[in-house]
């Protein structure tokens, strides 16, 4: 595994005495698109923060590129980008001079044909001549992106990329991340949308209150905790779960006309639970005019892990 980012122990204590990061490991793979999720005030503008040298972080490391960022901050620095969350630039600026400055910035050479591919890759390049304040919100956000590409990051961190924006828009930005993953882009991202770590991440991290409660393949946080709910609507109503099926994670509802399935802890449990009780309700001739299967979301399991407060 390539790594590019390690995050060891990293606490951030605000004067106000709130502690807003509480001990945070993370190991960053190089050309992954890796989502941290969680609710409001979690801490992920602070850990983004922390690492673009913005927020001073009270205790911990983090080594980017080999580099240990309290000691070596301005190579590891040139090679990040960050799309911050707030719209923040000159509105009487033209696109392409407020994109050229942020390279320069960097401490990068002017270099019109980098700046040109990366308007037009952000489709900007026939708005390159118009003033800042003239463009949609969208389009505003796309600026936000060519100016973080700029300097050609390796490592680039889109804080809340879509928030407040419509659906067209947040897919039109799912594209762009799309298109940074084929440059080998790596891609921190975080959001508050379980869809959208869902949509793009290879790697999920679930935060709340400063501490990281999960950080696993997308799929295998699936695997893992995804459950399964399945609901038969019975021909006729029954009084009880059969006793046949009492190992099963089931219950009566509907007074007695739908049986229903809560269970599996991924790997396809559930699934393969479903079945056997499908087949056992044939077995004892229990027959049911439908069923409903439902695989649960990020989203459902999000709200559980932050309800135990552990992962
Ligand atoms: N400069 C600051 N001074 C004091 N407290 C702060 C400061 N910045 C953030 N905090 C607090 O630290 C906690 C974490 O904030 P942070 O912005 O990192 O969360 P977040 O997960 O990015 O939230 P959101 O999704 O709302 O952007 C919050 O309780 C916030 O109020």
């Amino acid at each position: 595994m390539d790594t590019i980012l390690e995050i060891e122990g990293l606490t951030k204590v605000y004067p106000s005495g709130l502690t807003a990061l509480d001990g945070v490991d993370l190991t960053i793979r190089r050309g992954e698109i890796f989502a941290l999720l969680g609710p409001n005030g979690a801490g992920k503008t602070t850990l983004i923060g922390a690492v673009c040298g913005i927020v001073r972080a009270t205790g911990g490391n983090i080594r980017a590129f080999g580099h240990d960022l309290r000691t070596d901050w301005r190579s590891a620095r040139r090679r990040i980008g960050l799309v911050p969350q707030e719209l923040g630039f000159d509105m009487f600026d033209t696109v392409e001079r407020q994109v050229a400055y942020s390279r320069g910035l960097f401490g990068c050479a002017p270099n019109a044909a980098r700046i040109e591919e990366v308007l037009r890759s952000l489709s900007l390049w026939d708005k390159r001549r118009e003033q800042i304040r003239a463009l949609s919100g969208g389009m505003k956000r796309r600026v936000l992106i060519a100016k973080a590409l700029s300097h050609d990051p390796e490592l680039l961190f889109l804080d809340e990329p879509t928030a407040g924006v419509d659906v067209e828009l947040r897919r039109d930005m799912w594209r762009q991340i799309g298109v940074l993953r084929e440059q080998g882009v790596t891609v921190i991202l975080t959001t508050h949308y379980i869809e959208e770590a869902e949509e793009m991440a290879d790697r999920v991290g679930v935060i709340d209150k400063g501490r990281l409660l999960l950080v696993d393949d997308k799929a295998a946080i699936m695997a893992r905790l995804g459950r399964t709910e399945a609901r038969f609507r019975l021909a006729q109503p029954l009084a009880a779960v059969p006793h046949s099926l009492c190992a099963y994670s089931l219950h009566l509802e509907d007074d007695g006309r739908t049986l229903v399935y809560r269970g599996g802890n991924g790997a396809g449990q559930g699934k393969a639970e479903v079945a056997a009780i499908a087949q056992a309700l044939s077995r004892e001739d229990i027959p049911f005019m439908a069923l409903d299967q439902i695989e649960s979301s990020l989203e459902d399991i999000f709200v559980n892990l932050v309800e135990d407060g552990v992962a």
